[in-house]
């Protein structure tokens, strides 16, 4: 009966990790897809950069011209390619002339969700993007449909593979920072330009898109407070493990007095915090919502066959809606509540200082502590002489006030160095 029906016609775009296994999913489930979906799927052609890289695709659907196919007679465009141009107009003229688009694209969604719903909402396309935040894990459609009748109030977790694959090695067996990565880009997870991830630009990405659809407002990737981890040193580690604690690279969104909050920066979690004892490119998000309470999700947050999962059910939902005359949910901006920026976040800090070890050192560190408002959770001191450190964790502070008074206590003369600073997360203080 299936094979009675009109196909729906896919052109995909990019052809690379996540691509190639799109296709090879699609080539091996067809007739599944076709039963699930009401109509075979139909690829109509693939995009590429460079042709003769791709032997395994079909010589007859392959070509370097990604306007034509898009302008061809096509229902879907699937987007595996990245980047914001070309493929922001590519996908705009998609959509403005009716076709759905399943983009992969965290980057281009962050900065320009607001005129690619416009140009769905235009023709009655469809627009989606499970794929984009956390790879195969359901958490785009579960925050936009799911939990669509609750009221979240925070979404925290490691959203990208790259950099916690990198932190989990630094922290099991001291590799070193470059060869993990290396080996990161090697498995597929890291971003064509591995910066975006190692910096916290594609974790931001996600953040933005997750706050946006959680908090039902325009949130981009420049509203979001962003460090990566290229300044976590072996001994930020080292300072972590001997307080029962590891480094983590979290996005935090969070509504605060009214207003929401998105940061990613590392932190320092307890070991026993269920996010420690995620390992390697797996991705794990915690949301909280009013009426649900807490949920986690976890599962591969990178690499092309779970990226390619999300792009196929993202697929097969707006293929539905084809073959049914139906749509799946537009933009949801209505709440439009300000962003604030970190300064104004309260957060909690660990400070480690070389000290000299002399008589009034430590009520000389408190007093400025004291001065910024900044109450302290817990002080140490180790080591004695020219290797005296104190070691100090704050309790919830505004984020201003924790960094002045670290700036303060760098200037101090019994201060030789401030050896590690780190947001601490996931424990009453
Ligand atoms: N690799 C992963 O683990 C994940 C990737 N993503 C996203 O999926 C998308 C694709 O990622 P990958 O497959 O890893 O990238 P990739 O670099 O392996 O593949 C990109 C493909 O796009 C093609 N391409 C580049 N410019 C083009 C153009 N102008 N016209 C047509 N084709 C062009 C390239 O030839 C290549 O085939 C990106 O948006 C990425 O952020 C999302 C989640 C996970
Ligand atoms: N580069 C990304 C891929 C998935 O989004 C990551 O490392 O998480
Ligand atoms: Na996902």
């Amino acid at each position: 009966m299936n094979e009675r029906r009109k196909p729906i016609r896919v052109a995909m775009l990019g052809c690379g990790t996540v691509g190639t296994q799109v296709m090879r999913i699609l080539h091996e489930q067809a007739d599944d897809l076709a039963a699930r979906i009401g109509a075979p799927v139909e690829l109509a052609g693939v995009a590429v950069r460079r042709p003769n890289r791709h032997p395994d695709v079909p010589a007859h659907l392959i070509t370097t011209d990604a306007e034509a196919l898009v302008r061809s007679d096509v229902d879907v465009v699937v987007e595996v390619v990245g980047g914001i141009e070309p493929v922001r107009g590519l996908l705009l003229s998609a959509l403005g002339n009716g076709k759905s688009v399943v983009s992969a694209n965290k980057a281009l969604l962050a900065e320009h969700a607001a005129d690619l719903f416009a140009a769905a909402e235009s023709s009655g396309a469809d627009l989606y993007f499970e794929a984009a935040v956390a790879g195969a894990i359901p958490l785009v459609r579960p925050l936009r449909e799911s939990l669509a009748g609750d009221r979240i109030n925070r979404v925290m977790g490691i959203v990208n593979g790259t950099t916690n694959f990198i932190l989990s090695a630094m922290d099991a067996t001291g590799a070193s920072y470059a060869e993990t990565l290396d080996e990161a880009s090697r498995l597929g997870y890291a971003e064509a330009d591995p910066t975006a991830d190692v910096d916290g630009y594609d974790a931001a990405s996600k953040a933005a898109i997750l706050a946006s659809i959680a908090f039902h407002t325009r949130v981009t990737a420049a509203d979001v407070y962003r460090e990566g981890i290229a300044a976590v040193t072996p001994a930020d580690i080292a300072a972590a493990k001997t307080l029962g604690r590891t480094i983590k690279l979290l996005a935090i969104c969070e509504r605060v007095n009214g207003s929401v909050a998105v940061r990613v920066h590392p932190a320092m979690i307890p070991r026993t915090h269920p996010l420690a004892s995620v390992g390697g490119a797996f991705n794990a998000v915690f949301v909280e919502a009013d009426a649900a309470g807490s949920l986690m999700f976890y599962g591969q947050g990178a690499g092309g066959a779970p990226t390619a999962s999300a792009v196929l059910g993202d697929l097969v939902a707006v293929a539905r809606n084809k073959v049914s005359g139906g749509r799946g949910p537009g933009e949801s901006s209505y709440a439009a509540l300000p962003v604030v920026p970190i300064a104004q976040v309260n957060t909690r800090y660990h400070v480690s200082l070389d000290v000299a070890d002399r008589a009034g050192v430590l009520s000389t560190v408190a007093s400025v502590f004291a001065e910024h408002d900044v109450s302290i959770a817990a002080v140490r001191q180790q080591g004695r002489g020219t290797d005296a450190s104190l070691v100090i964790v704050t309790h919830y502070a505004p984020d201003e006030a924790l960094r002045s008074t670290v700036d303060k206590v760098a200037g101090l003369p019994s201060v030789r160095a401030v050896a590690s600073v780190m947001r601490v997360e996931g424990e009453e203080p």
